[in-house]
């Protein structure tokens, strides 16, 4: 089991963000986790990349159960995009760096010394995400869609066994979102990535070749299951408050207020 969730509770003063919940990721699994503003999606994220630990409950990451493992040991072993995350590199950055630093858990180049191998690895996976040639440009000089790449580069530069991405299509134009979903697909596609979890608002930001879906409110499981099973105008509607239509194309989806 990648992530192994029981009775998870996670309170931060008289708030309660994630309410006794259960969630389990099976090697090869792709998830999209959905809910609105608040739902706790975020914070759930915060767990399963062993950034925080419940307050009851028990989550174990990767076999690991936290609170009893190495988290040092365990960090290298998730990959993580988020704007948190993105929020700390520095904007006089130079991109290759961007990558290269997640080798050592660092944002913010240093005086560590890295192999050959490493630079070969971090500018394949520029390439990968088709932004290999502005591996000498400064990341503050990226534009929003470019970042967005570069950090998925970076989340995978330590060959992740779990891959987190936190609304990786956010402010981006529709066919920054499109590429980038292409981007994600491949990635999904094949089975020697990692398992990968994406949270997002929308489901029309659900890549192709996802396979389970969680959805989240007020802190709770609303459902969680294959994809199919999960994204029905029903469980969707009492997920997000408003009487949905959704919609499957293939293996993208889109939803809407029915009129
Ligand atoms: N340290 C904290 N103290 C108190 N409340 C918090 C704290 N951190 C988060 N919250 C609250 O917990 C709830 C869940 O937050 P979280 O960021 O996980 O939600 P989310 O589903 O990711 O939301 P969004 O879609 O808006 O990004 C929110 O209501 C938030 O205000």
């Amino acid at each position: 089991m990648v992530l192994d969730l029981q009775d998870v509770t996670l309170r931060r003063g008289t708030t309660t963000i994630l309410d006794a919940l259960s969630w389990h990721v099976a090697e090869g699994e792709r998830w999209v986790v959905l809910g609105p503003n608040g739902a706790g999606k975020t914070t759930l994220l915060q767990i399963a990349s062993a950034r925080m630990h419940p307050t009851s409950g028990t989550a174990a990451v990767l076999g690991s159960r936290l609170g009893t493992v190495d988290l040092f040991e365990l960090r290298p072993r998730i990959g993580v995009a988020s704007a948190a995350l993105a929020d700390r590199i520095l904007p006089s950055e130079r991109v290759l760096d961007v990558v290269l630093t997640a080798a050592y858990g660092m944002t913010g180049r240093w005086r560590e010394r890295y192999e050959a191998l490493d630079h070969e690895r971090a500018r394949v996976l520029l390439d990968v995400f088709g932004v290999g040639g502005l591996a000498e440009r400064t990341f503050g000089t990226l534009s929003e869609g470019e970042r967005k790449r570069a950090q998925i580069a970076r989340a995978l530069m330590t060959d992740p066994e779990l891959l987190l991405l936190d609304e990786p299509a956010a402010g981006l134009d529709l066919g920054g979102r499109e590429e980038l979903l292409g981007a994600l697909t491949e990635l999904a596609r094949d089975p020697r990535s990692p398992v990968m979890v994406l949270v997002t608002h929308h489901v029309e930001e659900i890549p192709a070749g996802f396979t389970h879906a969680l959805l989240l409110r007020g802190g709770r499981v609303a459902a969680a299951g294959p994809l199919a099973e999960v994204l029905t105008a029903e469980q969707l509607s009492a997920t997000f408050g408003l009487d949905l239509e959704v919609v499957r194309h293939g293996e993208r989806w889109s939803a809407r207020a029915r009129s």
